[in-house]
Order: structure tokens, then sequence, then C-alpha cells
């Protein structure tokens, strides 16, 4: 069966994002290359880092080409997996932003805010993220590469 969407998708977000994590992965499943929902399973308050990290460890290992987190603004998600080598993260609650930031920035993550948003303005917005590809211009890249630089070798005051 050909697939919406040529990805494969790692998904996860804590307590506030549990909502709108299982709208999503019910309407994603059959639409996208693989899914791997790495929790949480329940409206059970916990602690989004967790859940930054299991989705950012699927992309790094290679088993998922992009990332969605949800948390109650998007927020936490995005600051945990920004820390992480390798990921980059964004908050977008338009479609514009998730299209572009895929294009020029090459941003693999995805964060949402499930108490900010409701489940047919993600599925835009998602649908937008999950259609995108990184292909640069020579001044995108450029610009990559610095955020890239600054990655490796950090920031000395
Ligand atoms: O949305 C967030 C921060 O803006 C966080 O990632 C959490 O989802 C949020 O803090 C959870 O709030 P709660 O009061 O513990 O439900």
């Amino acid at each position: 069966m050909s697939k919406n969407f040529d990805v494969r998708l790692a998904l996860g977000g804590d307590h506030a994002g549990f909502t709108l994590k299982s709208d999503v992965a019910q309407r994603y499943a059959d639409q996208v290359v693989s899914l791997v929902d790495c929790g949480t399973d329940t409206a059970e308050s916990c602690d989004y880092p967790d859940f930054a990290v299991a989705v950012s460890k699927e992309l790094l290992a290679g088993r998922a080409d992009k990332g969605l987190l949800i948390c109650g603004s998007g927020v936490g998600v995005s600051v945990a997996a920004n820390k992480i080598p390798g990921i980059r993260a964004a908050i977008c609650h338009d479609t514009y932003s998730a299209r572009q930031g895929v294009e020029h920035d090459d941003m693999n993550v995805l964060c949402i805010g499930g108490r900010i948003i409701g489940s047919e303005l993600a599925f835009e917005i998602i649908d937008a993220f999950l259609n995108a590809t990184y292909a640069p211009q020579p001044r995108h890249q450029r610009r990559l590469d610095k955020v890239l630089e600054i990655e490796k070798k950090g920031i000395q005051a």
C-alpha cells in the first residue's frame, strides 16, 4: 500500500500532550512508512525530557527520519530536545514555519503544544512538516554549517 508520507516518524510527549498524541498516532499510523510511539502511554503526570530523549534516540539511531514531540506548550520538549546533538527542534503552531523550518533549517523534530492548538490544526501543521524536505540554497547551508559548528565546539563566555 502506498503511503501519504515517505517518512519514518517517532512520536512522543508528556501527560499534557497525551490526548493530542493519541489523536496523532491514530491519524498517521497508516499514512507514514513507520510510526514509533515513544510514550507517554497515560495521562498521568510525567516528565517531558524523558520523551524528548526517547524520540531523539530513534532519530540518532537511524530508526526514524523525523520526530514529533507534544507537551503542554511545546516549550519543554523543544528546550530538552535541542540539548541533544544532531537534533534541531522547534515549536510550530503554523504551517508556514513547519514547512520552512525543514526547507531552510533542516529541522528534524516538530514540537507542538497540546494545550495550545486543536487536533485539526495540528494535523495540517504535521502534514506540512512531513511533506517538507531540506533542499538547501547555499545561504541556508552556510547558516546551518554555523549552527553545526556551535554544536560541535560549544561557546565560551
Ligand atoms: O508545556 C510545558 C512547559 O511549557 C511542559 O513541557 C509541560 O507539559 C508542563 O509544564 C506540564 O504542566 P503540569 O502542570 O505538570 O501539567
